[in-house]
């Protein structure tokens, strides 16, 4: 299969929704192409399950159609759907060998034996299940059989799409940076959509091509993760992705000014007129931000200092407004100003993200 096409699809629990709030998942309109992995991230309860299980076939959306390659499956079930699943712990069998289990779901679609063999073998060398082989699964570690558990999933070469529900969960933290890089390889090798759900920022960017970020229900960015990174479409999403987020002051903007706390900052864009009555927030990434000693630097105030070993942040205020900034070797942070990188900094209005209108002309272009 090529693509999965979610066509407004949305669902309400509850019967009768009358407002936003009564809906688990606000309509999605999205697809999705074979050969990428899309991560659904986002906090507890902003609607990844419930989406997982619509894609799955354990829940009927109460509005949509879900496509795949054009062909409406919102009723089909499960079983029709061809779809394969790893769950957050692992779903194999105790009594078989490793490559009994790995086998299984090839002998169940009546793949020739010497077939079989061969992709069990390949599935194994991308997992490095090969030196357990022949050994049963009872006696492996919980991660050993979450493997197993994922090689059930890749092994078919026919799924439609492998859905993956925070697979991670049971691994031991030291061996989760392995598991996802062969997880990773073996996307690369097999060239299949996967859909990976996950709360955590650090499987979704290492692992997807695209990460879908998601609150209350609402899809807020798409995007690979460089472009999470760089250009937020929404507050929300500044704050969720980087570590520390996005640094936020409230803002008056005026072309290619900002004034924030009675202090002027250039902007790198002159913005046309933002809707009225609505809080205009400036936006940027700590990693943009350095405190020196030029001139031409805003005063700040600071209130401690971050030593995290590869690099040191510290905490200031502008002002009333507290934000994180990089704080270069040798800059004493007690005299020091902030500089920020105009070209790095965003305008939101609303929440939401204000192009420049450069940009606009850009992505019109291309
Ligand atoms: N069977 C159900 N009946 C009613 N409401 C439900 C049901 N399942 C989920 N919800 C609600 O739908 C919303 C989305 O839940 P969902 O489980 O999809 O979120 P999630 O992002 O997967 O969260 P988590 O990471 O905790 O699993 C939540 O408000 C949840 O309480």
């Amino acid at each position: 299969m090529a693509r999965i096409t979610l066509d407004g699809i949305a669902h309400a629990y509850r019967p009768n929704p009358r407002s936003d709030a009564d809906y688990a998942l606000k309509p999605l309109h999205l697809t999705w192409e074979r050969g990428l992995a899309y991560a659904l991230l986002g906090p507890s309860g902003c609607g990844k399950t419930t989406l997982l299980n619509i894609l799955s076939g354990l829940l009927r959306p109460s509005h949509g159609r879900l496509l795949f390659d054009g062909v409406d499956v919102t009723d089909w079930p499960t079983e029709r759907r061809n779809i394969a699943q790893v769950f957050q712990f692992p779903v194999i069998y105790d009594t078989m060998t490793v490559r009994e289990n790995l086998a299984f779901p090839l002998r169940n679609r009546g793949v020739a034996p010497a077939a079989a063999a061969r992709r069990v073998t390949e599935i194994a060398e991308l997992l490095g299940l090969s030196p357990m082989l022949d050994r049963r699964a009872r006696g492996l570690t919980p991660d050993a059989k979450q493997k197993i558990s994922l090689g059930r999933g890749l092994v078919r070469s026919d799924v439609a799409a492998l859905l993956l529900d925070e697979p991670l969960t049971v691994i031991d933290p030291n061996l989760k940076w392995e598991l996802r890089s062969r997880l990773k390889a073996a996307h690369r090798a097999l060239d299949r959509l996967m859909v990976y759900v996950t709360h955590d920022q650090t499987e979704a960017l290492t692992f997807a091509d695209r990460v879908v970020v998601m609150q209350d229900g609402r899809m807020l960015q798409i995007g690979t993760p460089a472009e999470l990174f760089e250009r937020p479409e929404h507050v929300f999403v500044g704050h969720f992705i980087g570590s520390p987020g996005m640094n936020f002051l409230p803002a008056a903007v005026t072309g290619d000014r900002a004034v924030v706390a009675g202090f002027e900052i250039p902007l790198g864009a002159a913005y046309g007129p933002l809707p009225a009555g609505v809080p205009v927030q400036l936006g940027i990434r700590p990693d943009f931000t350095a405190l020196g000693a030029g001139p031409g630097g805003l005063p700040v105030t600071l209130e401690r200092v971050d030593d995290l070993g590869r690099l040191r942040l510290a905490r200031v205020r502008l002002g009333p407004h507290p934000l994180v900034a990089r704080l270069p070797d040798g800059v004493d942070p007690a005299t020091a100003a902030l500089y920020l990188d105009s070209r790095r900094l965003h305008v939101y209005a609303d929440g939401k993200r204000v192009p420049p209108p450069g940009e606009l002309r850009q992505e019109a272009a291309a």
